[in-house]
């Protein structure tokens, strides 16, 4: 069960394997701390199966499930978009962007047969010492309520990988501002390497660069 704001919570014992590898994720609150935002940040290693912390640990957010209150709503010539019926802080985890794991051949496969239908695979990279990892996740068959959330130029909210009890990656979705109740959730969808497409950009930023993102190599 998940604790309220404020509440007192278990902390992992010093030494954790999980807390070791990628230090303190989350505040007290549960919300994500700023430096995990970054693309240098260690990654979030969520505390797994394995630890003997318990369910109200501190150090387990995204395993719990998406928030409440989210709905698919139209967005005029978007289509379909996400928001919530209740406010958001930065740093609260909204929910993943789910999907199936496939393979960089799959990925280009699909990507290429999937004709004027959206294209909903997301290319995760992630950069190590042995160079940059990819990970291709295709929500178009099995996925969850994350497939809705559209592209802005000036997102507000990111996805950052987050492991527990494996190496894949989950992709999670954190809000990077404020978002009032009933605002349209939206992140980037140049997450790592991207170029712009040809499908025009209708998130109405001051700062649009007028065409979606894509990931060039799916193509
Ligand atoms: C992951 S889906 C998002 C949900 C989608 N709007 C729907 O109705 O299912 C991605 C597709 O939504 C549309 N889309 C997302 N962001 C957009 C934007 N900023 N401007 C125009 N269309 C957008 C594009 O058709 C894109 O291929």
């Amino acid at each position: 069960m998940a604790l309220k704001c404020g509440e007192c919570r278990a902390e992992c014992r010093d030494g954790c394997a999980c807390l070791v590898e990628s230090g303190v994720n989350y505040d007290s609150c549960g919300r994500l701390l700023d430096e995990k935002f970054s693309r240098f940040s260690s990654g979030v290693i969520e505390c797994g199966s394995e630890c003997r912390c318990g369910e109200v640990c501190g150090n387990r957010v995204v395993q719990r499930g998406p928030v409440g209150g989210l709905e698919v709503v139209s967005v005029g010539d978007k289509g379909l978009g996400l928001i919530r019926n209740q406010d958001l802080r930065r740093g609260d985890f909204i929910c993943e962007y789910a999907g199936e794991v496939i393979g960089k051949n799959e990925a280009k496969l699909r990507a290429a047969n999937s004709g004027d239908a959206m294209n909903y695979i997301f290319v995760l990279e992630e950069h190590s010492g042995e160079g940059v990892v990819e990970t291709f996740v295709d929500p178009t068959r099995i996925g969850n309520i994350g497939r809705y959330i559209n592209h802005s130029c000036n997102p507000n909210a990111m996805i950052v990988p987050v492991r527990f009890d494996s190496l894949e990656p989950h992709l999670a979705i954190f809000a990077l501002a404020d978002i009032t109740s009933g605002s349209e959730i939206t992140y980037s969808y140049s997450g790592g390497e991207s170029s712009h497409g040809t499908t025009p950009c209708l998130c109405g930023e001051h700062n649009c660069n007028k065409f979606i993102p894509f990931n060039p190599n799916l193509f």
